[in-house]
Parts: C-alpha cells; structure tokens; sequence
C-alpha cells in the first residue's frame, strides 16, 4: 500500500445466505518464503499460485533490489533466478516493506550474514513494531545495526563479514523470529540452531529442506529444536503455493454466521501448525467438512465445506495461540454469534500486530453492541443471538481488523463500517469481489 493513499471508508450489511465458491488467494507466510529462497537458490525458481498482495510483491520488490532476477509470468506465476547464499548484492535504495513484518523481519535475516549494507523502512504501522527481536539475535551473528530507539524501523544493518553460528532460544514464540534466525544461519559455517518453547508455523523448515539445505528438527523437552547445517547450495525448486488458512477464515466466518449459507473453499493448507482456527470452531459446533484430503507442494490440504452452524463459546488454550495467531479477530466475531463466553488465553502478541488487535477488535465490538472482557493477554467475548451493530469500527492501518468487521456487518441488525479497507490488499487483494460473489453485501461508502 502507498503510505499516504487515501483512506477506503466501507460497510457491510445483512442479506440473504451465502452460496457458492472461494478461491481464496495463495499462502502469505509461503509466498514471501518461496521469493526469499529462490533468490538465495542457484537457478529459476518458478512459483505458482503466488500471493500478489502487497505484502508480497514488496518482498519481490526487495529480492530485486538484492540482486535477484524476479519477473511476473502471469497471474500468480513468478520466475526468480537466485544470487546463490551469500549472494546477495548492496541494494542503492531503501529497502521499503511497507505493512509487512513478515517481509522486513525475514528479509533482515536473509541479509545479515553478507558483507553488505542495506537501510529498511515500512509504513506507520511497521514503523511502530518491535525490531529489537530481530536485530538482537542478528547482532550476535556478527551483524552491525542500527536502529531507532525502542529498536523501530528504520533499521540499517551491515552484515557480518566472518558470520558465527548461532544457538538461540526464541524469548516468545514466533515464526519470524525463528525464520530470520535460520535465514542468517544459511551463510554462517557450522550449526545453527533454533529452540522454539512452542511450535510455531514451520513453511521455514518445510522449505529449507525443499531447496535442498540440510535441516532437523526434534522435540525435546525443551520445545522444537531445529538445528541447520549452514552454507549449503541452495538448488532452485518449482513452488505451488497452497491456499492460506488465514485468509480462507473470513468466508468461512461469514458462511458459520449468516443463515442459510453453504460454501465451499477448496485446497486449503491444513499445515498442523496453522490449524488452530480449525480446531477451535469445530469444539465450537461448526459444521466444517474437511474433503478430499491430499498434499500439494510439501503441505496437506483440503476442500472446505461450511454451512451456517448454531456455535456455543469455548476457551481457547494457551498452547494453542501460536497456531492460530493471526486468526484471533475473526474468531472474535464469530464468538459474537455464539451461545456463551469464549475465552482466548496467550495472546499478548496480538497487541504488536499491525495493530494491537487486541485493543481494536474490544473498540469496535463493544461499539457495535458485544460484551468484551480483555486483560494484558486474553481477550472474552459474550456472544448473543442477536448482534446490533451500526457503529464505525477503526482498523488502524490493519487488514484483518478491516475484513472482520465487514464480516461482522453480514450478520448484525444494522450495518458496519470501517473507516479503511484500503489495507486489505495486503493480504487479501480480492477480497471484496470474492465476498460480493458468494452473496455478501460490501459497499464503498
Ligand atoms: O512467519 C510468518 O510468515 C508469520 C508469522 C506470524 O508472526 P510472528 O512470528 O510475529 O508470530 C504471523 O503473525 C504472520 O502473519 C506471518
Ligand atoms: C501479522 C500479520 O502479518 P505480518 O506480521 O507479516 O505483518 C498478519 O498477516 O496478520
């Protein structure tokens, strides 16, 4: 997303059932992924089924800048001829990921053990996100960083000319944080290695040795121990990017709550360390009919069959948080509908999201009538059977706080609104046309 385009304002109202297919849009985690490794990989990489929100195509933007040849085939198919590991070059400009912590966070890693200096900056919402998890354990690779105060954006980092290998406990649990660790460990000699508390999602691991890097993982005690042997030679591999769970959630929120809908939502990656979301609504009661089940590109997945269901509220475990961390708004609004409190424990992390979503999602459910109880890392909401709606909710430069709420709006007596749904493209370029053909009524305002 530019940083000062205009703002999107938008609403969503009641209709009739939702009926029909979503193709939802290739995995976002995955996507940034299969650029990143192709461009360190000797070879074309060609991926299909590519996310092209803007997330992505910022990240595609940056393995440009690094070096790499990165073209667009056509829709959702993207070539890249990699540099190599320690390959890449000094870009001349600032390397501008825009929303994407993913992007900037995995980026910094895949850079840091290389010779080179680059300078990294995003929008006002990345621009507010801790990076201070990331550079520290970059630093202690051998690194140079500078960052603003409280370890912000922008960030500049010259790379470790004599990398040293790195074993580091993750301090809370987090893909990026593993991701970007690994990244740098790919142009360091020896083993680095990474112990997770909890297992978060592994696109990282599951790839790594796709492309052909040496790479283990073991549960111990401990946690996850991942352990990869660095400087291998990446080899070029072609990448089916499945569809992302976390975007498939918003039309399948939509089909639990209105009346009389069924919808289908097929080749969705059922990676266990995405799941949660899954696990959750069907404790809740969803009717979700998981067909056809089948691996594509290294990942299981499925076709989703979703018909409007009578929820009750659960209590979410701790345990479980990682593995659903993204999917905590929309499992808010689905709670509004259901009979009794559900309870969603472990996740202070969603207070350092794009926005903090914690905060957010309370605003703007209690606006639109929805009890909400929220401590520093848990978040209750008491569903009812009727929801008023009728109030504006703010998405702080969010796209899964914008598609909630416009989820929200297909199932409360009045309409919703958001101040913005111009950061939905983000993640989710399409989701407007695909929510409008399935019945939904989204309307500029
Ligand atoms: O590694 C990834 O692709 C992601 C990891 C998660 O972030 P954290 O690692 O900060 O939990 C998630 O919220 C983000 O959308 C994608
Ligand atoms: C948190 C998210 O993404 P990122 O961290 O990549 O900005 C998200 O997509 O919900």
């Amino acid at each position: 997303m530019s940083h000062d385009a205009p703002a999107r304002p938008m609403s969503s109202r009641r209709g009739g059932p939702l009926k029909g297919t979503a193709q939802v849009p290739g995995d976002k985690s995955i996507s940034h992924r299969a650029l990143i490794l192709g461009a360190l990989s000797v070879g074309e990489t060609r991926i299909t089924g590519l996310l092209e929100g803007q997330d992505v195509l910022d990240t595609a933007k940056a393995m440009a800048a690094f070096g790499a040849q990165v073209e667009r085939v056509c829709d959702g198919e993207w070539s890249v001829h990699g540099v190599g590991v320690g390959g890449f070059a000094e870009p001349e400009g600032v390397i501008d990921c825009g929303n994407s912590g993913t992007g900037v966070r995995l980026i910094m890693g895949a850079m840091a053990t290389t010779p080179i200096t680059a300078t990294f900056t995003g929008d006002a919402s990345l621009s507010k996100r801790p990076m201070a998890r990331i550079t520290d354990p970059l630093s202690q690779f051998g690194a140079q960083i500078i960052a603003r105060d409280g370890g912000r954006l922008p960030v500049t980092i010259t790379g470790a000319t004599d990398p040293v290998p790195l074993r580091y406990k993750t301090p809370v649990a987090s893909a990026q944080i593993k991701s970007a660790v690994l990244l740098a460990g790919l142009n360091a000699p020896g083993e680095t290695v990474v112990i997770e508390a909890e297992a978060t999602r592994d696109h990282s691991e599951r790839m790594l040795r796709g492309f052909g890097a040496q790479i283990a993982t073991e549960t111990t005690p401990e946690g996850r121990v991942i352990t990869l042997r660095g400087c291998p030679e990446l080899i070029a591999q072609p990448v089916a990017v499945p569809r992302d769970p976390s975007s498939a959630a918003f039309p399948v929120a939509a089909a639990l709550i209105v009346p009389g809908s069924e919808i289908r939502v097929p080749g969705v990656s059922r990676n266990p360390t995405r799941d949660g979301l899954y696990v959750t609504l069907i404790e809740m009661g969803a009717d979700i009919v998981f067909e056809n089940e089948r691996e594509e590109g290294g990942e299981p997945v499925a076709d989703l069959v979703v018909r409007h269901s009578t929820l009750k509220g659960v209590e979410v475990p701790p345990e479980r948080a990682a593995s659903m961390i993204d999917e905590f708004p929309i499992l808010s609004v689905i709670a509004a509908f259901a009979e009794g409190p559900t309870v969603m424990n472990g996740v202070a992390e969603l207070r350092v999201k794009e926005s903090d979503r914690i905060d957010a999602m309370a605003r703007g459910l209690e606006a639109n009538g929805v009890r909400v109880e929220e401590t520093r890392d848990s978040m209750t909401v008491h569903g009812a059977t009727t929801v008023p709606g009728g109030a504006v909710a703010t998405t702080h430069l969010d796209h899964r706080i914008a598609m909630s709420f416009l989820i929200l709006g297909l199932a409360t007596q009045k309409p919703v609104s958001i101040d913005d749904g111009g950061p939905i493209t983000t993640s989710f370029p399409d989701f407007v046309p695909l929510m409008r053909k399935l019945g939904g009524e989204l309307n500029d305002d």
